[in-house]
């Protein structure tokens, strides 16, 4: 056993030690917000796990019921969602919580009640668990806007006044990247030490990417801008190379690549669904933030994501997402067909 290089180790900058740290910098702070992310983690670790050895434990395929998206849940869906009720229910810094996989906002008990409000998606990706391929969960995290008992406007409120947003991606590593509004950071969990290791500290999407992300078979069914903007990417004018296609269809995956790799992710609005697929609240938002946190931008196709004041805990909204100038580039797209 070399002791020396595990006595090293002890120095690691964890994702505990890193959120007390930042925690330290606010003397008003009460550790509540860190309390309830070490619940999060540990929620993020037990779903590790379960996907790790999905098709071991028998947590491949459908669970047997439809969400309120009218979406068939899988197994992992179900366990996730349960885990993560349980994981902040317990923290006692929770209060109201909204998850994709529950028809309405949940209100944690009296008795263990706290300040904050979380909104998740427990299992994204879904449609990729059965073939292993990367898949996740999303979080963003509200405080209660006069502290005392939680309403569902306590999260009916523009992505920008989140206090914190994250994801966990569980791939080849297993990675929680979280902002708490103090730039984008992403630990790698360590399975030895059962730890997430700060690997990826202050993450910054390139200005400019090579990469679009987008399901082209919707394609027919896209409003012009879209359409041009794909046309451009695949065909440039003046000399300028093709982009790359990249798509593996799990939200957090793709969107993963493109904080690291630049490039854009969409998933826009079409004939098909007017308002797009994806959930603002707990798939849009998070993501919104975080990518904004790491100097890149989010459009809807008619605004700021985060500006946006949702209506209804499920709402879908368009979504355009990644490095700075290739958004300006749809957003320019946008204002010149006159439908902004
Ligand atoms: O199959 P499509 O239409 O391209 O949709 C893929 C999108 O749907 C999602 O799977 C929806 O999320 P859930 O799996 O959490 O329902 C996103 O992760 C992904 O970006
Ligand atoms: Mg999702
Ligand atoms: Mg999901």
């Amino acid at each position: 056993m070399d002791h020396a290089a595990d006595a090293q180790r002890t120095d690691l900058m964890t994702l505990t030690r890193f959120v007390l740290n930042e925690q330290s910098k606010h003397p008003e702070a009460r550790g509540d917000l860190t309390i309830l992310l070490s619940h999060i983690v540990l929620g993020c670790k037990f779903v590790c796990a379960a996907v790790n050895k999905a098709g071991l434990a028998k947590l491949i395929g459908l669970a047997g019921d439809t969400n309120i998206q009218g979406e068939e849940q899988k197994k992992l869906d179900v366990l996730s969602n349960e885990v993560f009720i349980k994981a902040l229910c317990s923290s006692g810094r929770a209060n109201v919580l909204v998850s994709e996989e529950n028809e309405t906002e949940i209100y944690v008990e009296t008795s263990r009640r706290g300040r904050y409000c979380v909104v998740f998606d427990p299992l994204d990706g879904s449609s990729n668990i059965d073939c292993g391929v990367s898949i996740g969960t999303i979080f963003g995290i509200y405080m209660l806007k006069d502290g005392k008992a939680g309403v569902v406007s306590d999260v009916l409120r523009p992505g920008k006044e989140m206090v914190a947003a994250g994801y966990c991606l569980y791939g080849s590593s297993c990675m929680l990247v979280l902002s708490i509004g103090n730039g984008v950071h992403g630990f790698t969990l360590d399975p030895a030490l059962g730890e997430f290791i700060l690997t990826h500290p202050v993450m910054r999407v390139p200005r400019k990417g090579k990469i679009y992300s987008v399901n082209e078979g919707n394609a027919k069914h896209w409003d012009e801008p879209t359409k041009k903007y794909v046309e451009i990417a695949k065909f440039p004018t003046g000399g300028s190379v093709p982009k790359s296609l990249r798509y593996i269809g799990s939200m957090v995956a793709d969107v993963h690549r493109t904080l690291l790799y630049g490039g854009i992710f969409m998933y826009p609005a079409d004939k098909k669904s007017p308002n797009g697929k994806l959930r603002l609240l707990y798939e849009v938002f998070p993501m919104a933030y975080l990518v904004e946190q790491a100097g890149g931008q989010a459009f809807t196709g008619k605004e700021r994501a985060l500006d946006v004041v949702p209506k209804k805990i499920h709402e879908r909204s368009p979504i355009f997402l990644g490095s700075f100038e290739d958004v300006e580039e749809i957003k320019s797209l946008y204002h010149a067909s006159g439908l902004l």
